[in-house]
């Protein structure tokens, strides 16, 4: 069988479906290249020094991993001088990064979280990292913070990448969901599945059910319904899985269907919800769209959403269509 490479088929979005441009397809390439090499630092765990804390925290409080550290830093080194975005902004850096050098400016804002599973890494479980593609505003030399806040719709890419027992990158142009495993021998992404769908029905749930005692009543009701069962209101079995991972939990919704749920608490209801709305929320509900998926807070469409800083959290309800419509419903 013929092997299409990420080069490849980006070409050919380029070329002959016109879906993307030439700048578009080059940053993809500069963001796929740095995630080989974050593949390779996740690889090495415990060998190559990279595990454990950095004793740093980031702005939003949280303690940083070794890998958080350095996955942030390829990232940015990677797209310095990549030539292809105006500025960055991740989720650990406190504010929007613009790019010095003119000569490796160009007219996107590119968006990140570098590792995404922080809590996972020590324990040799699957993490990942998530980007999405914004343009940059038009006459605007030295784009800032403000720049980003562009609701989900203006996206013009997203993707993530899983390091799993094989590492996949999944991305979309606005054009459907494609799947790339990295060959580790050639060192290159393999397409190995076109236009991903997410069935719009399932058994199969994602939250974490600690957290059941703090949900509001519509998601009690719902979870309750599933667990119910045969016997219950749904009157068939639900199964559970819960990586925390979010790249994790909804890779494996995008490959076989199911619902992901980080809904708002009473714990984390004072900084809007667990989930970050331009580094996670975002771009996964992107491209669980694109793949038929529905993603909502609850309340509203997730890509509708104005954000209103950097660092915004939201309740993240996505997956499969008739679960998400049935809970956001609930809502109601
Ligand atoms: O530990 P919890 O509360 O189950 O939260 C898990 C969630 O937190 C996250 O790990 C947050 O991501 P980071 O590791 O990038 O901070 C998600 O990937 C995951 O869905
Ligand atoms: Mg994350
Ligand atoms: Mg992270």
């Amino acid at each position: 069988m013929k092997q299409i490479s990420l080069t490849q088929f980006l070409i050919e979005e380029q070329r002959a479906k016109g879906n993307i441009k030439p700048d578009l397809r080059l940053l993809i390439e500069v963001v796929a290249r740095a995630c080989k090499a974050i593949s390779i630092a996740v690889g090495k765990g415990a060998l190559g020094g990279v595990l454990g804390d950095a004793g740093t925290g980031n702005i939003q409080g949280e303690a940083q991993k070794k890998l958080d550290v350095l996955s942030n830093e390829i990232l940015l080194e990677a797209n310095e001088w990549g030539g292809h975005v105006a500025a960055l902004a991740s989720e650990e850096m406190d504010h929007s990064y613009p790019i010095q050098n003119e000569q490796c400016k160009g007219g996107y804002l590119l968006v990140f979280d570098p590792l995404d599973g922080s809590s996972n890494i020590d324990v040799n479980i699957s993490v990942g990292t998530i980007f999405s593609v914004l343009k940059s505003p038009e006459g605007v030399a030295q784009p800032g913070d403000d720049a980003f806040l562009q609701p989900g719709t203006q996206q013009v890419a997203a993707g993530y990448t899983v390091y799993g027992p094989s590492t996949m990158l999944v991305l979309t142009v606005g054009s459907g969901v494609h799947a790339f495993t990295l060959d580790r021998e050639l060192g290159s992404f393999v397409l190995t599945q076109r236009n991903m769908q997410i069935p719009e029905d399932t058994k199969e749930y994602s939250i974490n059910a600690s957290n059941a005692r703090f949900w509001e009543p519509p998601v009690q009701r719902y979870i309750t319904e599933l667990q119910a069962g045969k016997e219950g209101p749904r009157e068939r079995d639900f199964n559970m899985r819960w990586v925390a991972s979010m790249v994790a939990d909804v890779h494996r919704i995008i490959t076989r269907g199911g619902i992901f749920m980080y809904p708002l608490d009473s714990k984390t209801k004072a900084q809007g919800g667990k989930l970050r709305l331009l580094y996670e929320a975002n771009p996964m509900s992107m491209i669980v769209e694109q793949a038929g998926g529905a993603a909502t807070t609850g309340r509203e469409r997730i890509l509708d959403l104005q954000p209103q800083k950097l660092h915004q959290r939201v309740p993240v309800i996505m997956g499969s269509k008739n679960e998400v419509e049935r809970v956001t419903g609930y809502h109601k």
